[in-house]
């Protein structure tokens, strides 16, 4: 059981390029995420999305402020967290099934349990029979599904996704959409998962956190209580899907207008 908590967390990263004034990620975001929940991150683009997930991911610290994990301060990385991101982040020169084993030989697996392992997960994501398939011999798709199996054969607590889905095309999107509801529903990992997208913020989140514009800050956190998902024929066309695209939406629109302009005046 993982309960994830930010606790009044503040990220500001020192100045870079020709500019001379820091930059506040994030400031003041509290947030607690329950164990076994499929919690949604949705912000404007420049809102602290992956720094968020970066944070507790362990990749990087925050300047002030504390993330938990069941209580425990987040300090680094760890094989209790599995991360996903928009690249497949595969080695190409190792099979489906060989970069589902790599995550398993970092925990000295024996052999025999990783190749079981392994095709376990490759099953539990459809990628059965295809084991044996290089990353350049299979389509964005399927290699995000290994990078998923991947994640999940060393047994994460806790599984991050972040914008996992953004690179493909929209009907594989959809589809993978449903198949890891599917996964989530089987495991019951908790999972945190990183959009901009408000249709796919409603189809997955149980609970969807909206960031405001940086500095980012939870704006709100909003319960969306569609039952049956996978059972609906078309849930993303149905009445109250789109009460809970509204709500967001309306949550969301000032947000991304600020900034909207505020990118044209650093750019300007
Ligand atoms: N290493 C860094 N150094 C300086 N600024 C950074 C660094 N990483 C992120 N930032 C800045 O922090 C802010 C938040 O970035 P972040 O990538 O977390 O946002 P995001 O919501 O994930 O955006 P997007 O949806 O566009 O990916 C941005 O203004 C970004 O430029």
């Amino acid at each position: 059981m993982t309960t994830i908590t930010f606790d009044d967390v503040t990220k500001k990263f020192p100045a870079r390029g020709g500019n001379s004034t820091e930059v506040t990620a994030l400031s003041g975001v509290d947030l607690r995420i329950e164990s076994g929940e499929l919690a949604v991150i949705v912000g404007p683009s420049g809102s602290g999305k992956s720094t968020m997930l970066d944070l507790l991911a362990g990749l990087d610290l925050p300047t002030s402020g504390e993330i938990r994990l069941d209580g425990r301060p987040i300090t680094g990385p760890g094989l209790d967290r599995g991360v996903v991101f928009q690249q497949y982040a595969l080695l190409p020169w190792r099979t489906a099934q060989s970069n589902v084993e790599f995550g398993l030989e970092a925990k000295q697996v024996p052999r025999p349990q990783r190749r079981d392992r392994a095709r376990e997960y490759l099953d539990l994501v459809g990628l059965s029979g295809f084991e044996n398939h290089y990353p350049h011999q299979l389509s964005g798709g399927m290699k995000q599904r290994v990078a998923i199996a991947r994640s999940l054969a060393f047994d994460p607590e806790v599984l991050l996704m972040d914008e996992p889905f953004a690179a493909l095309d929209a009907q594989t999107r959809d589809l993978l959409q449903e198949e890891l509801l599917r996964i989530w529903e089987s495991t019951r990992k908790t999972i945190v998962f990183i959009t901009h997208g408000i249709d796919e913020a409603v189809f997955l989140g149980q609970r969807v956190a909206v960031l405001t514009s940086r500095p980012g800050t939870v704006k709100d956190v909003v319960e969306v209580e569609l039952t049956h998902r996978r059972e609906r024929d078309d849930l993303r066309s149905e009445p109250d899907f789109a009460h809970y695209r509204h709500e967001i939406w309306n949550l969301l629109r000032s947000e991304v207008r600020h900034a909207g302009a505020e990118e044209v005046a650093e750019v300007g």
